[in-house]
């Protein structure tokens, strides 16, 4: 069969560049008039009535060249900003023009006197480019426009692709009115509605296709790219009011981005996530084997947050997705909460506070210290534990700490071996254990006998870590004189009503998992963990990967790159070295990286090879996962 000829007919503004033409002239030519925004302004709410067929073409030119009171010589200047203001996913395609220029077309109703120049670095001849003529008066002063010329009337796109006649299939793509009424028209036989730009509802609409960027015009027509996806194919879900950054960020990139308020039941995250790619949660989304085993393209979680128990990173691997989260994002936040409430516990501040609340006026010292000299237990010396330490030193509080593993004292912080002998020594004792299962009623009855009386508990870490009914009859008895508690067992997944057993309990202070909950320390998990998983989407990179090896890849030049994640059992790089061989693959670069139950195999190769190679890799036994980027 022969293939249909296919003409591929481009607008310009907004489309082939980043901007309205006519609205950056303005901008040169009105740099020096006082009244420049109000003027400018007016252009573009003009642009934007003739674009949305609001008034009548011919009428928004004739207003916008009178306000823009222009000379020839702005010209020069204003193609040499256009030049800088090229679509970037038309810039990354560039080859596509000089690959198919025989059957591209510029239809615009801008002008010849910047257009040409402009396409012409991406190899369209001015004579398939059709647009208005400016009119100059004898001082080189632009007057008006050919009258003549059909792209100044309305529909004139319409009059011009009737006269020339294409034969074979005509695809239009823009942005806006004069380019959707094409197919309307009968001109078309497809309407791309382009919104790498400007996103117009009456133009999407009015499209066949919508086409976020120039990779995804290609991908649908199959045609050959500089980017093997088109990113905004790729799918991304960010549950749990996760900091607005992160959207913007990874929308940013091009991916397509949702976003729901609140955590998802096991079924409910099983529904969404199909044809979901990468998964973003907070501590509160349990990721099961389930979950996993369902989301079929699911490539990586991100876990907003330091803990990442909620997500089962063995079935994770298993599956060859990838997890990333934020490990340190947070700790100042849950350092300086933990500063707080000690001494709110010591001083009794909520007490005092809750009962001028209710009109009490109790002044009195009794039950009030200062934190000052008194024998801080940090349990945990990790990220958190070892950053309290600095700071309640700096406070004067002598500082003891215990951890399983062997951690370096910062400052005069001393280590005891056993946790008895910490319980038993502190005025304050603070939890920042990981939140390892095994963890699980680290502190109860036991625990609670072995602590000073009079003591104080703070939880940061896990409500799992503490066993509740234990520590509600430790205050009760007034073994302990207070304790602050952030997290909870069973913790809801969404805000609203809650119970817990600690409610009412003099001098404890409850908040609902908020440790590391800071503008300063969202805002930068929400630049963390999308840098981490663009890095990884966009070029392999698995740095700080939870649950996967870890590798740091070279830039990808000229090159494609194949990433194969295979069961780690013996035999596997022979056969995919045999087939590589096989194919006869000029390798550019290669690197592995395995752990016990993984590999991960990143082979960079030469552009030109025979495709075939890309089916026989996915098909070697115990391949997990395979892409191909460029
Ligand atoms: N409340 C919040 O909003 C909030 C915010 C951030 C982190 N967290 C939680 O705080 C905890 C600490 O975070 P981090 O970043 O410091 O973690 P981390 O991994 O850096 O430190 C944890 C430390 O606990 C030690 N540890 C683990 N189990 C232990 C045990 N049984 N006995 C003694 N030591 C033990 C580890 O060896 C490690 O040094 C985590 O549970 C995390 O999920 C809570
Ligand atoms: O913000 C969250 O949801 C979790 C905060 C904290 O527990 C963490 O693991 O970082």
């Amino acid at each position: 069969m022969i293939p249909t000829k296919r003409n591929f007919v481009f607008d310009f503004d907004s489309t082939l560049t980043r901007v309205e033409a006519l609205d950056v002239l303005a901008e040169i030519t009105l740099v020096n008039n006082p009244q420049k925004a109000e003027i400018i302004q007016e252009i573009v709410d003009i642009t934007n009535l003739g674009i949305d067929g609001e008034i009548s073409f011919t009428e928004s030119l004739d207003r916008r060249i009178k306000l823009l009171n222009a000379k020839k010589s702005d010209l020069s200047l204003l193609i040499d900003e256009l030049r800088k203001k090229v679509s970037t996913s038309i810039e990354r395609n560039k080859e596509f023009f000089e690959n198919y220029s025989e059957d591209i077309y510029v239809i615009s109703c801008g002008f010849k006197e910047f257009i040409d120049d402009i396409v012409k670095d991406y190899n369209i001849p001015s004579e398939r480019v059709y647009a208005n003529t400016f009119e100059f008066d004898e001082d080189d002063r632009i007057i008006g426009f050919d009258a003549d010329n059909v792209l100044s009337t309305h529909n004139g796109k319409i009059k011009c692709l009737k006269d020339l006649n294409l034969e074979g299939e005509v695809q239009v793509i823009g942005d806006g009115y004069s380019d959707y009424v094409t197919k309307e028209a009968g001109v078309a036989d497809r309407f791309f509605a382009y919104t790498e730009n400007v996103v117009r509802d009456r133009t999407i609409e009015n499209a066949d296709h919508i086409a976020p960027n120039f990779d995804e015009f290609l991908y649908v027509n199959k045609l050959p790219r500089n980017i093997s996806y088109p990113k905004n194919r790729i799918k991304m879900l960010l549950l749990e009011n996760v900091h607005p950054d992160a959207f913007a960020k990874l929308s940013k990139d091009g991916f397509t981005v949702e976003t729901v308020s609140t955590s998802l039941s096991e079924d409910e995250l099983i529904e969404k996530l199909k044809g979901v790619h990468v998964l973003g949660i907070r501590s509160k989304t349990q990721v099961t084997r389930k979950v996993i085993g369902s989301a079929k393209k699911l490539m990586a979680v991100g876990a907003f947050c330091i803990g990442t128990k909620q997500i089962d990173l063995d079935a994770a691997k298993e599956n060859g997705v990838i997890v990333f989260n934020a490990p340190y994002s947070n700790t100042r936040s849950v350092v300086e909460l933990a500063i707080g409430e000690i001494i709110m516990l010591m001083r009794s501040v909520f007490q005092r506070s809750t009962e001028l609340h209710n009109g009490l006026w109790n002044k009195t010292a009794q039950g009030a210290k200062e934190v000052r000299g008194k024998k801080l237990g940090i349990v945990g010396y990790g990220n958190i534990g070892k950053q309290l330490s600095v700071l309640a030193e700096a406070l004067g509080m002598k500082v003891y700490y215990y951890d399983v593993e062997d951690k370096l004292a910062l400052g005069n912080a001393v280590r005891v071996e056993k946790l008895s002998e910490l319980l038993s020594m502190a005025d304050v004792i603070t939890l920042h254990i990981d939140d390892n299962q095994a963890n699980e009623n680290f502190i109860g009855d036991d625990e609670f006998a072995l602590m000073k009386e009079g003591a104080y508990l703070i939880n940061l870490s896990r409500g799992f870590v503490v066993d509740m009914k234990a520590l509600k009859k430790a205050l009760e008895v007034g073994r302990l004189a207070g304790a602050a508690v952030d997290v909870y067992p069973k913790e809801p997944k969404a805000n609203g009503d809650y119970y817990t057993e600690l409610r009412g309990l003099p001098n404890v202070i409850l908040t609902p998992h908020v440790g590391g909950s800071t503008e300063e320390a969202q805002k930068d998990i929400a630049d963390f963990v999308p840098g981490k998983i663009m890095a990884y989407i966009n070029s392999g990179n698995t740095v700080d990967a939870v649950n996967f090896p870890n590798i740091r890849l070279p830039r990808q030049v000229n090159a494609h790159r194949f990433l194969h994640i295979h069961k780690n059992v013996p035999g596997i790089m022979a056969s995919i070295n045999k087939v590589l061989a096989e194919f006869e693959l000029n390798i550019t670069g290669q690197y592995l990286s395995t752990d016990a139950k993984v590999g991960y195999v990143i082979t960079d190769i030469d552009k030109e090879y025979n495709k075939k190679v890309i089916k026989a890799l996915k098909k070697i036994e115990g391949t997990i996962k395979f892409r191909v980027l460029y």
